[in-house]
């Protein structure tokens, strides 16, 4: 039986998933740009449906992996509404693929007010009304390029070589704890803000918080339980596009 194939091409990595002809979802792989030419590609594809964020050189990376076989790749695009949801930007195009389509995925399988939280090579939040109006979002750098930034421009810092991961709650007493745990909860503090804004600003008190993102295994246990951990969202998304063809 053909397939589609779904991929959300992130900025650090690309993750897919196969849709049957029932619109059944199963996960395929989740790899970084450099392992895709490691990775087979499935067989008896029907179409690609692909949603983008990456830059042009991860992307030549992806586009060689693709065209090993004769199938069409559909890019999707965000636009001012679809799926009952619409988009908060004056120009809806600029909001990144990523977050258009786990807002649809979101919205498409509870009509809610809800708040997604992305925590991968940059955190987003954004808040999607019951309406399934898009009411706006924030952008910060994620954990690992939080401690970049300083790293490029303070020579007396560094890091981790095993690439651990800061923790929550404990102080650093050498300079790669101070960071890790430092930009870990600047992770931490920016959700707690995001739920204390909507709680606040919004007045929403019954709403749905979702959670995904390489970075979620750090949000400490009590904020997760608050929420759903769906790091498929964006694929689930994109399904809705495929099952419309
Ligand atoms: N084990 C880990 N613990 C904590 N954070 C991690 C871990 N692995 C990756 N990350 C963080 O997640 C970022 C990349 O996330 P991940 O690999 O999941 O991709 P992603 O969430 O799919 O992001 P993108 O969509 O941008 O590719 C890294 O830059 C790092 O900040
Ligand atoms: C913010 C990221 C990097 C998160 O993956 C992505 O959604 C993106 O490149 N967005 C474009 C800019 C925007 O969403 O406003
Ligand atoms: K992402």
């Amino acid at each position: 039986m053909m397939k589609q194939l779904l991929v959300d091409a992130g900025n650090t990595r690309v993750k897919t998933a196969l849709m049957d002809a029932d619109g059944h979802l199963e996960p395929l792989f989740n790899v970084s740009y450099s392992e895709l030419k490691n990775t087979t590609f499935p067989s008896d594809i029907e179409n690609v449906w692909m949603g983008a964020v990456s830059n042009q050189e991860r992307m030549a990376l992806l586009s060689d992996w693709l065209h090993q076989a004769p199938v069409e790749v559909r890019e999707v695009h965000s636009e001012k509404s679809a799926f009952g949801v619409t988009n908060a930007y004056e120009q809806p195009e600029s909001l990144g693929i990523d977050r258009w389509l786990a807002m649809i995925g979101a919205f498409s399988e509870q009509q809610r007010a809800t708040l997604i939280i992305d925590a991968g090579t940059a955190i987003t939040a954004d808040w999607l009304d019951s309406g399934g109006r898009h009411l706006g979002g924030w952008i910060v750098p994620g954990v690992d390029l939080m401690q970049q930034a300083v790293i490029d421009r303070a020579p007396k810092v560094f890091r981790h070589h095993d690439g651990s991961w800061g923790k929550v709650n404990q102080l650093g007493l050498s300079t790669p704890d101070g960071l890790s745990n430092g930009c870990t909860n600047a992770m931490v503090g920016f959700i707690r803000q995001a739920l204390a804004v909507t709680e606040t600003e919004l007045d929403w008190f019954d709403y749905r918080i979702i959670f995904s993102g390489g970075s979620t295994p750090l949000i400490p246990i009590d904020l997760r339980r608050r929420g759903e951990l769906r790091t498929e969202l964006v694929l689930y998304g994109l399904a809705r596009y495929a099952e419309q063809k």
